[in-house]
């Protein structure tokens, strides 16, 4: 029998006029409409706006706030894991507040079909250049590695990371490492950068032979122009599928077996010289 994986990114637009409530009902009874599928993606803060940091602190949630119940019941109903894209999340009282002292992340969530937090990642390398996230969030510290299992022997390890991670390539190459078939990349990805995205998502699945569902943001928001163009990049860097700038969903099936067929068909990663 073989491994795939039936997947729907959801290219989330939003502006400034939406509250993050009315966004997360309008999400949530779309995800709901959607055909049957084994996992749903969102984008990187879809509901507290990529770029809107100045509502960062005040709409912030912990793990267990609206945002992640919302999805984790909808998960549940409809029996499929859902990629929350990413939230602000906020230390629970009396718990670490990080280095900052500012207690806030920028955190990838994923539920299972049941309904439960699976894995959680907080976002490594924060993007402004001194402002915005690195002025405002505490920086992820670990890896994270999931095993998913959707029905019986159907299952994979997918890494998580978040939008600017996709520049570090050494982040994926750990995440290998630690044995990850497929990453897992929501974002908030500008337009005026849409061809860093596209490439450097074909070239971090090339070089790590590995499935990459790069799940982005449309729409204008906080004066910020977003570059759409989710798609999904296969083991030996072909974009599969892709999407325009416009609200939309990306679905796909992933053939999980090809990340061993690539690996052995063209052995690179046991030639490294570490
Ligand atoms: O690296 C880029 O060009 C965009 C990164 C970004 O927007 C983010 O990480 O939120």
């Amino acid at each position: 029998m073989t491994n795939t994986l039936d997947v729907a990114l959801v290219q989330v637009a939003y502006g400034d006029d939406e509250s993050v409530a009315q966004r997360v009902d309008r999400v949530c009874e779309w995800i709901q409409d959607l055909d049957q599928t084994d996992l749903v993606m969102l984008p990187e803060l879809w509901a507290h706006g990529g770029f809107a940091s100045s509502t960062w602190s005040s709409t912030a949630e912990t793990l267990s706030g609206v945002v992640i119940s919302r999805l984790a019941e909808v998960a549940r109903k409809l029996s499929t894991w859902i990629h929350a894209g990413s939230i602000i999340e906020r230390a629970e009282d009396g718990a670490a507040r990080g280095p900052l002292g500012r207690g806030l992340w920028n955190t990838s969530v994923l539920i299972s079909a049941a309904g439960e937090i699976h894995t959680t990642y907080r976002k490594i390398h924060r993007f402004g250049f001194g402002e915005g996230e690195p002025q405002l969030l505490e920086a992820g510290e670990e890896l994270a590695v999931a095993s998913l299992e959707w029905s019986a022997n159907q299952t994979v390890r997918a890494g998580l990371a978040t939008c600017y991670d996709l520049r570090f390539p050494e982040l994926f190459r750990s995440l290998g490492e630690q044995g990850a078939e497929l990453v897992l990349l929501p974002a908030a990805w500008p337009m005026p950068r849409v061809e860093h995205w596209r490439l450097l998502g074909q070239a971090r699945a090339l070089e790590n032979q590995a499935w990459v569902l790069q799940c982005n943001t449309a729409g204008t928001h906080s004066g910020v122009q977003m570059g759409g163009h989710s798609r999904i990049v296969s083991p030996a860097g072909e974009v599969v599928a892709e999407l325009g700038a416009d609200e939309d969903v990306l679905t796909g099936t992933l053939d999980l077996d090809l990340v061993s067929r690539v690996r052995a068909e063209f052995p690179v990663l046991g030639d490294r010289r570490l």
